[in-house]
């Protein structure tokens, strides 16, 4: 597997309980998930929000500061507290952190920029794990990103990560804010950001978080447009973004037919692979395919078209004829056409192989570009 360098930012939203404090627990369950990543041999960025949520309870704030004062004083309590947390989980790992506090200016500074460009050169040689976060306390309010998206965009281009992963609240990018209309339908994959999508993109859903959707869409026009591949969206568990890199995020993946393609056998079958044949899917195999990481069966199978061979590869469609991926089948197609619709049981009896699974997840790619 190709050693990936991944910018992870985390949000103020998925870092704190619902008074809008920091919370260890959540704090620890992402700090295990970039130990898992470490451990695969993946070089990780974190950026992470979190003073403001850390620190306004101990300056006896009665919940988070709106004023810019309030915030800037909150952030110089708590950055040190969110990196104390940190520490003590990846010291648990046997990871060893660095802080790094940026502005725009240091941006917009080229000896800055390069100084900031070898501070973490350095510190990723040496195998330490950069935690960055925005300097809240000194920086000027114009200056400021306002939110982290956009610096961790920035920090993705300086350092030339291969993909910039932004774990929100939200599991990825909707047509209009899940929050507040109930029939939103999310995006599964989309090649850039299109002005259409900024429309539909709106502010935060919670009171800790700054920006909302809109500045998660500029910031991965940014990477993109830096050649950094992204991924909004949530995750729980201690694999989940080890899964994310291997196409099963919950979020949405922007830049790339079937989310952050490793393996050379998967990139063949979106990029290279010749269709032999086609065939219409179900609803239900089109969720379990696209949402949630499954093969395709032959239960949700309706039409198969063309004639191939088994280990052919073939276009999968919805019956509105929209291509959904590629796939490498177990079966010839007349073997397909026997047992579509059929339960997996009576399908394996049927099949030579005795196997059900027309198309297995492993030889599966998703270039869909619809929303689900
Ligand atoms: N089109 C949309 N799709 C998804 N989320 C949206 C959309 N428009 C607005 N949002 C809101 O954006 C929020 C995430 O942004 P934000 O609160 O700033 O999080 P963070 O603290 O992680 O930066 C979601 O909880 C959701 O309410
Ligand atoms: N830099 C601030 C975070 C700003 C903010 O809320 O950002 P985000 O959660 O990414 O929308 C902090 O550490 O509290």
């Amino acid at each position: 597997m190709k050693k990936e360098r991944i910018v992870v930012k985390i949000g103020s939203s998925s870092l704190t309980n619902p008074g809008g404090e920091l919370s260890r627990e959540k704090l620890n369950g992402y700090t295990t998930a970039i130990a898992e990543l470490r451990k695969a041999g993946h070089q990780v960025i974190l950026i992470s929000s979190g003073a403001v949520a850390a620190g306004f309870s101990g300056l006896k704030y009665p919940s988070r500061p709106v004023t810019v004062a309030g915030k800037q004083a909150a952030a110089a309590v708590g950055q040190g507290l969110l990196m104390q947390a940190y520490t003590e989980a990846f010291n648990q790992y046997g990871i060893e952190t660095g802080q790094i506090l940026l502005t725009r200016s240091n941006f917009s500074n080229k000896s800055q920029y390069q100084n900031a460009y070898s501070t973490l050169s350095e510190l990723l040689h040496r195998g330490v794990l950069p935690i960055i976060n925005e300097n809240d306390s000194i920086a000027v309010d114009e200056l400021t990103f306002g939110d982290n998206d956009m610096l961790s965009a920035l920090v993705g281009g300086l350092i030339h990560a291969d993909c910039l992963m932004i774990l929100t609240d939200i599991n990825g990018i909707y047509d209009s804010n899940p929050k507040t209309n109930p029939d939103a339908k999310r995006y599964h994959f989309l090649s850039e950001i299109t002005p259409d999508l900024n429309d539909q993109a709106g502010e935060s859903g919670s009171s800790v978080g700054t920006g909302g959707m809109k500045s998660k869409l500029e910031a991965a026009d940014t990477a993109l447009s830096l050649g950094v591949r992204v991924f909004i969206g949530t995750g729980d568990g201690p694999v989940f973004l080890t899964d994310i890199l291997a196409g099963k995020g919950d979020g949405t993946y922007i830049g790339f037919p079937g989310g952050f393609i490793l393996n050379s056998k998967k990139q063949w079958l979106a990029l290279h692979s010749l269709p032999a044949g086609e065939l219409i899917i179900d609803s239900g195999a089109k969720t379990a395919l696209l949402d949630k990481g499954k093969s395709l069966l032959p239960a949700g199978i309706t039409k198969v078209h063309g004639t191939f061979e088994s280990g052919a590869v073939v276009e999968v469609k919805d019956t509105k004829g929209q291509l959904l991926g590629k796939g490498q089948v177990n079966m010839s197609a007349e073997e397909i056409k026997e047992i579509r619709g059929k339960s997996s049981s009576d399908a394996a009896a049927l099949t030579v192989t005795n196997r059900a699974e027309v198309i297995h997840r492993d030889e599966w790619v998703n270039i869909s570009k619809e929303r689900i």
